[in-house]
């Protein structure tokens, strides 16, 4: 594999047992992510883009194929190891942002860093403070999610992605709560970041606008993966 590709997946498949009848999810799903690529998943509701993406993450076991994470499989690791993996590699943003209600955003985006034993309290803060910064909150810094407003939160949670300096982030439907201007904000944020910080992105939306952006986009039907050449086949 070469050292610019940060995701390989190879005929990766997902079957759900539900009871007499499988669900077959994802079938022979196989591509490779480049470094800083940016990449939008579309598709149906149902279609299995979360599954997926839980996948890519080992958040979910394949029924088969692999994943590799900068070269390295996911198969055969146990959940301490991909915890590890994961913490090294990848960040996350969901719709629903999941941030820790009693911490303040500065500790909420020093977290990630804190679950790596070895960074000092003032170090995660003060690299917290910086990520923060640069999604625009220095003002925020002490407030508590309740306190901030909903693109806020998502910033927060972008923010806190990418803390670690990941070589991928997976989102999934970043701007999916958000009104237009706020979703706007946060797309020139995605946009600016990967370039700034060469970070890759994959981006599970049903915001075209936001696909439109992207390197590639890629449409999940029938459990495989179809490129879109342009949006007119959306
Ligand atoms: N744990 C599970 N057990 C059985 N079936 C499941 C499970 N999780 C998801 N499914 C089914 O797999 C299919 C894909 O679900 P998934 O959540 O990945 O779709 P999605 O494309 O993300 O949908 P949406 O856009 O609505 O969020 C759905 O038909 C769903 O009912």
């Amino acid at each position: 594999m070469s050292k610019d590709v940060v995701l390989e997946c190879r005929e990766l498949g997902k079957v759900y047992r539900e009871g007499p009848g499988d669900v077959e999810v994802i079938r022979d799903v196989s591509f490779a992510v480049g470094r800083s690529e940016r990449i939008a998943i579309v598709g149906s509701s149902g279609s299995g883009k979360t599954t997926l993406l839980n996948l890519l993450a080992g958040l979910d076991v394949a029924s088969r194929g692999e994943v590799c994470v900068c070269g390295v499989s996911l198969n055969g690791l146990n959940d301490r190891e991909k915890s590890a993996l994961r913490n090294r590699h990848l960040g996350f943003v969901y719709q629903f942002h999941h941030l820790l209600p009693e911490f303040s955003a500065r500790e909420n985006v020093a977290m990630p860093l804190l679950m790596r034993r070895d960074v000092a309290v003032s170090v995660a803060a003060q690299k917290a403070e910086e990520l923060l910064t640069l999604v625009g909150l220095e003002a925020r810094l002490d407030h508590k999610p309740g306190e901030l407003s909903g693109g806020e939160r998502q910033r927060v949670a972008i923010a806190r992605a990418l803390v670690t300096e990941p070589d991928l982030v997976l989102l999934d439907e970043p701007t999916g709560n958000l009104d237009q201007h706020t979703a706007e904000v946060v797309q020139g944020l995605i946009m600016d970041l990967s370039q700034r910080l060469q970070t890759s992105f994959i981006i599970v939306t049903h915001d075209l606008s936001l696909a439109a952006k992207m390197d590639r986009i890629w449409q999940l039907q029938d459990g495989g993966l179809v490129e879109q050449v342009s949006n007119s086949g959306l």
